[in-house]
């Protein structure tokens, strides 16, 4: 067993991908979304404990099409049953950690291109700030619209696109996640920075995209076709 959980959500519905299956099971180069998420955690280290968050109409699809890819026991991967919101689905995966488990990992399983090292680097931050999330500087101009007209320009110097992996003690986490965040959906940073405690930010990786719209898949593909 290890001090390090990861948490990989992939109970959601992908509506905005707009297909009839799960997005996470779509295939990139042969192979499932979720496949290239999990296997990236695998690549980092093997004494994980891993909760994979599904829809629990998807276990049997998973572990008939997913389980045989990894060459691991089928047993390290959990499966846990996912809620109706994001933040359901995580607090299910983080209840289900064993007590060895100090730090957890969180990860959407709709970002396939994360990189070992990105990990590494959530890691040894959150050793040192018990709570931290990735972030990339934004590339456009940001503004508030209202009405279809512009209201405001933010300051782009201080404003982060945030993405997963976000890393925590697992108590704070577990803490934040009962006390609040009631009828929103956010992030889990969102949540800890909502309970009071700080949130460090490390630089992220433009790569590490969300796989949200099907316009999403030619460069995930292509990103994921570069490294093999
Ligand atoms: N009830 C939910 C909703 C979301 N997620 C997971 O949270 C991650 C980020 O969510 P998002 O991209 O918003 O996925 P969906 O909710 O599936 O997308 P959509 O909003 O388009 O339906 C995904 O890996 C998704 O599977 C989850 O585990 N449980
Ligand atoms: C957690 C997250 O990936 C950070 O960018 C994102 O908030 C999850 O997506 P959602 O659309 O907010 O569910």
């Amino acid at each position: 067993m290890s001090e390090i959980g990861v948490l990989i959500p992939a109970a959601g519905r992908g509506s905005r991908m707009g297909k009839n299956i799960n997005k996470q099971f779509l295939k990139l180069l042969g192979k499932p979304i979720l496949y290239y998420t999990i296997k990236s955690f695998l690549d980092w280290r093997d004494d994980l404990e891993i909760n994979i968050v599904l829809a629990s109409n998807e276990f049997d699809y998973f572990k008939k099409n997913l389980s045989p890819l990894f060459s691991c026991s089928p047993q390290k991967l959990n499966l846990i049953a996912g809620g109706n919101s994001r933040k359901q689905s995580v607090n299910n995966g983080l209840k289900n950690f064993s007590e060895e488990v100090n730090y957890v990992i969180i990860h959407d399983g709709a970002r396939p291109m994360l990189r070992t090292e990105l990990i590494e680097k959530c890691y040894q931050a959150v050793l040192k700030y018990n709570a931290v999330s990735c972030g990339v500087r934004v590339k456009d101009t940001i503004k508030i619209v209202e009405d279809s007209f512009s209201k405001e320009t933010l300051d782009r110097n201080s404003l982060r696109a945030i993405q997963t992996p976000q890393a925590f003690k697992l108590d704070l986490i577990m803490k934040a996640h009962k006390k609040t965040g009631k009828n929103k959906a956010l992030d889990d940073a969102s949540l800890v920075e909502e309970f009071g405690e700080k949130v460090y930010i490390v630089n992220g990786d433009y790569n590490n995209f969300k796989i949200t719209t099907p316009e999403d898949l030619k460069p995930a593909e292509m990103i994921l076709k570069e490294r093999t």
